[in-house]
């Protein structure tokens, strides 16, 4: 009998959440509280593995043929886990996932957490700088994540810049609550190479036409650079 992938972190949250209950339905403000629950939840280099090795059977269970992973290094005093252990569960469980032939093309994109501020940005550059070079091309990019309303994109910059520099692809949420403009600009001067919901660029939203244009021009360059190498 085929086993369910999910059935490993199904279990262990459930048999956790007793001490956790989660809600079922999330305002924005609020999922960021889940998270902090979910980090309680998952918090040794064996979670992590577990967790990482059923999405990535899940999501080649319902036929995804590339996937970028993307997730916030975190160390935990209790269990031993470091940030660089983190990103090697990571690693091993693409790895094991490929060894196993599982058919789906994984990369992994080291998440900042924005609330932590540019010192905490900048280590996970390096961290990320390392594995790009260790992994055999798994560790592909930086995802730039965390509350919105907390941190200022302004003061990541140099850290985002330094990723960009040693050929790290860069992947931003932006623009997911209003009033973002001005960080909004910043980031896509760099400019990303994916955006994460970007919700508040339309001037609908409180952003701007200049905004929306700028992103169609990424986009649309990068969509007709695609069609020009026969992709
Ligand atoms: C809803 N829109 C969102 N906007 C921004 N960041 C988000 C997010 N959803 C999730 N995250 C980021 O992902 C972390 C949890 O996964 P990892 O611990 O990194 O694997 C959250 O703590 C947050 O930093």
């Amino acid at each position: 009998m085929q086993k369910d992938p999910r059935n490993q972190t199904q279990n262990l949250l459930a048999a956790r959440q007793q001490c956790y209950p989660l809600p079922f339905y999330l305002h924005l403000c609020r999922c960021f509280e889940v998270f902090k629950v979910i980090h309680k939840l998952v918090d040794s280099q064996e979670d992590i593995l577990m967790v990482a090795t059923d999405v990535i059977k899940e999501f080649a269970a319902d036929n995804v043929k590339y996937l970028e992973l993307r997730s916030t290094p975190r160390a935990e005093k209790d269990t031993g886990l470091t940030k660089k252990n983190y990103v090697e569960a990571v690693i091993k469980a693409i790895q094991q996932c490929k060894d196993e032939g599982v058919d789906i093309d994984v990369r992994f994109l080291v998440a900042i957490d924005r609330r932590n501020g540019t010192e905490v940005a900048m280590e996970t550059v390096k961290l990320a700088e390392e594995f790009m070079l260790s992994s055999g091309g798994l560790v592909v990019g930086i995802d730039l994540s965390g509350d919105p309303t907390v941190g200022r994109g302004r003061d990541l910059l140099p850290a985002l810049e330094k990723a960009r520099n040693s050929g790290l692809k860069l992947s931003l949420h932006m623009s997911e609550v209003p009033s973002q403009r001005e960080e909004s600009e910043l980031l896509l001067n760099l400019p990303p190479d994916r955006i994460g919901h970007g919700t508040f660029l339309h001037p609908e939203m409180g952003g701007s036409q200049s905004l929306v244009d700028r992103v169609v021009d990424l986009y649309i360059t990068n969509l007709l650079l695609l069609v020009d190498l026969g992709e």
